[in-house]
């Protein structure tokens, strides 16, 4: 066996599972995985070399881009260097150490990080989510010129005249969308102004059509010609100044903005429907297992079951609105889990894969990652309850770094991870600084088991009708990882601690515990 230390420390791990050496990295350390015998990892010495050098760049910061994927990649022919296990010799601990789950969002978040975002120009359409990428000033004031706030009569309103009894001659009209500079105020006069309307040159107040009466009809008697002013008026009164909702020239959405309906409202108001965004990224969504048919598909065979992991997943990064792309299905072989990762990495910026990351003999997913694609584990186990076996990779293409999610396969802890690392990453991805869900306190409505060993994410639905001003926390039943229903109307997940900080290990009704607020 070959140890070697580099500045950092270089751990070297047997594996008789592999058929040649691979390394990966976790933190600082080097972890290369040797076929078998310490003779063995002795002829394969060259190839250690590689890595090696990696490690010295790495373990230097230099932050080489490595050479991940596979040459392999660009051929149709994708075979597998894994190989299936002989039962007997199949490995019975997780190679990975269990790490807690805001170890594992920093992680993720980190990596994120690591990867340059995108800029692209966006218009109004399809632009709610996106995150600005840029300053926005307004292009011109609003209003743009001084706007009636009543249906009424624009007037002038000297200094010792507030006009309560005035008789006014009606000039003429302004509507919104004409011309202000169409007819002229001055004392004696007035102008008739709908809402919206440009107040008139000469006027400074507008009196609303209740707080008037008509005195004298036009000739034709369809018009009005002289009206009284009821109450007195003040100077200003029912006119926006020009720029008084936004000033022209100022800073109106800050760079990180998140686009809502309302921020686009006021890009289309101040003459900036082009701007910068940052671009999302594109999730392509993978299934694994040989037991998974088509959700279509009526009849069942033995032994199978729909695929419900791409429906809710795509639904759920949909929601959130991401772009998804169906890899489709991938059996439980060595070859086709090669197959359709470097599939769904051609294709997506962030690859999200369901089943196949457990204790199974034929759970290939972490190996033919690290195998085939060289791609780095950055954990393979995370304490929580559901999700365990939640495990995140990261890999180069074509010089572009991608992210790679293992999700358990069972529906429940599928969905649960997308919440807590998926989403978190996509968000982060496309310019959000505050990419967690916000947590909140929420009180217990009944007594909950609590879990001997894993902190729990529990299903909870919030009833916000409390007198207490703190959302009761409904549990949605039996919370075992493959009963999706448990996620059904559920808008939190509540996070328990595991049984040892709780007397008798229960949570008590009327406790107060975090949630993360999915939504509303
Ligand atoms: N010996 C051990 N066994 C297991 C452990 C462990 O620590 N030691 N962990 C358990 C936990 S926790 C979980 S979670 C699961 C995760 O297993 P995998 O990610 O390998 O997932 P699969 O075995 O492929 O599937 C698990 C379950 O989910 C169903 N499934 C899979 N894909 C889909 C899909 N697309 N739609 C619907 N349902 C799906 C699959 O049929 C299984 O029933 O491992 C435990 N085992
Ligand atoms: O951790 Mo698993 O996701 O409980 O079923």
């Amino acid at each position: 066996m070959v140890i070697a230390m580099i500045k950092g420390s270089l751990e070297v791990t047997p594996m008789a599972m592999l058929s040649r050496p691979v390394c990966g990295v976790r933190g600082k350390t080097l972890i290369i995985n040797f076929p078998g015998s310490p003779k063995g990892a002795g002829e394969n010495f060259d190839f250690v070399k590689k890595p090696l050098k990696h490690a010295v760049d790495l373990l230097s910061d230099k932050k080489p881009e490595v050479e991940c994927l596979h040459k392999a990649m660009q051929s149709s022919n994708l075979k597998s260097k894994v190989n299936a296990v002989n039962v007997a010799d199949r490995a019975r601990k997780s190679q990975f150490e269990t790490i807690p789950v805001k170890t594992a969002q920093d992680i993720v978040i980190q990596n994120c990080l690591e990867i340059p975002s995108v800029v692209e120009k966006r218009t109004l359409k399809n632009s709610i989510g996106f995150i600005l990428a840029e300053d926005v000033l307004a292009n011109d004031p609003l209003p743009p010129f001084p706007a009636s706030i009543k249906d009424g009569y624009a007037v002038f309103v000297s200094e010792n005249s507030q006009l309560q009894n005035a008789l006014l001659q009606v000039r003429g009209d302004s509507t919104a969308g004409e011309s202000p500079d169409k007819c002229h105020v001055e004392e004696g006069f007035c102008i008739r102004v709908s809402t919206g309307a440009p107040v008139p040159p000469g006027a400074n107040a507008v009196v609303q059509i209740e707080d008037t009466e008509l005195v004298e009809r036009t000739e034709d008697g369809n018009d009005e010609k002289v009206i009284r002013i009821l109450k007195s008026a003040s100077k200003g009164q029912d006119i926006r100044p020009p720029g008084s909702d936004i000033p022209a020239n100022e800073l109106i959405l800050p760079k990180g903005t998140r686009l809502g309906a309302s921020e686009l409202g006021v890009l289309a108001a101040v003459g900036r429907p082009q701007f910068s965004a940052y671009r999302k990224p594109i999730v392509g969504l993978l299934s694994t297992g040989n037991e998974l048919q088509s959700p279509h598909d009526m009849v069942l065979e033995k032994g199978k079951i729909r695929d419900s992991n791409k429906t809710t997943l795509e639904s759920l990064f949909q929601k959130e609105g991401f772009q998804t792309l169906d890899i489709g299905i991938a059996k439980d072989t060595p070859d086709a889990v090669y197959q359709k990762l470097v599939e769904g990495l051609k294709k997506s910026d962030v690859l999200v894969c369901t089943g196949g990351v457990s204790m199974g003999e034929k759970d290939y997913l972490k190996r033919v990652l690290v195998t085939d694609l060289g791609a780095t584990i950055h954990f393979g186990a995370v304490l929580m309850k559901p999700g365990k076996p939640t495990t995140f990779a990261t890999c180069t293409l074509n010089g572009n770094k991608k992210l790679i999610f293992g999700l358990p396969g069972n529906p429940v802890s599928a969905t649960v991870t997308s919440h807590l690392f998926v989403i978190p990453a996509l968000r982060k991805l496309s310019g959000w600084d505050t990419p967690l869900y916000p947590a909140v306190k929420v009180q217990l409505e009944k007594d909950i088991k609590l879990d001997p060993a894993r902190p729990e994410y529990h299903r909870v639905t919030l009833n916000w009708n409390t007198e207490t001003g703190v959302p009761l926390a409904s549990s949605t039943g039996n919370q075992i990882s493959s009963r999706l229903l448990s996620c059904n109307t559920a808008n939190a997940l509540m996070l328990l601690p595991k049984a040892g900080e709780f007397p008798n290990g229960i949570a008590t009704a009327g406790s107060l515990m975090t949630a993360h607020l999915l939504s509303l």
